[in-house]
């Protein structure tokens, strides 16, 4: 059952919840979590010392994976909510990344808490295009979109 405290990836399964940016089950990685906020989706992420690049802005590969799995988890969550299913229903929608590109517009603070926005640009078939803000002090500093296509059975082999 979702409540509104949840956030995407306290649904994933455990066979999809290992992942380095979204994985609740990794201790190692961003562990990142994202609601609705209405129609937008929204994940908040705080830097640390060690993600830098230049002293003081964070470094762009953080950045793109920050994109990349909160666009993969609002895949999922528009997914579901289309279709008028909870997150924990089967069969699980599950989402794999297939294209990602990231703008890098202006330097990235290190040391403040980012906000990522997202929007549901298009769903069709097993693909979801998803296009995210990257805000610090509510200035855009990066934008992505990714094409986040569901998980084919074949995954991997
Ligand atoms: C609650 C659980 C949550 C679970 C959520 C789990 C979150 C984990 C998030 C992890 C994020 C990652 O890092 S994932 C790891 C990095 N990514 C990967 O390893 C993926 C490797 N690539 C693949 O396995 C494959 O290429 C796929 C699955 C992406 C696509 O192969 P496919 O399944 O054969 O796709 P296919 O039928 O050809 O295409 C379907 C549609 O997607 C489009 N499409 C396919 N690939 C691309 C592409 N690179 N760029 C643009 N568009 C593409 C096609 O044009 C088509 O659109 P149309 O013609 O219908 O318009």
């Amino acid at each position: 059952m979702t409540t509104s405290d949840d956030a995407f990836q306290d649904h994933y399964p455990e066979n999809v919840a290992q992942c380095y940016g979204c994985g609740r089950l990794n201790e190692h990685g961003h562990r990142i979590r994202t609601c609705w906020d209405g129609d937008e989706t929204v994940t908040r992420f705080r830097p640390e010392p060690y993600h830098t690049s230049v002293p003081g802005f964070a470094y762009g590969g953080l950045i793109a994976s920050l994109i990349d799995c909160h666009s993969t988890g609002s895949a999922a969550a528009a997914m579901y909510r289309q279709a008028g299913r909870d997150m924990d229903s089967q069969p699980p929608f599950r989402f794999v990344t297939g294209s990602l590109h990231v703008d890098f517009l202006k330097p990235t603070p290190l040391e403040c808490e980012l906000e990522l926005r997202g929007q549901i640009k298009e769903i069709k078939g097993r693909k979801v295009v998803v296009t995210t803000s990257v805000l610090a002090d509510g200035v855009v500093t990066a934008r992505g979109e990714v094409v986040a296509v569901q998980m084919p059975d074949s995954f991997g082999s």
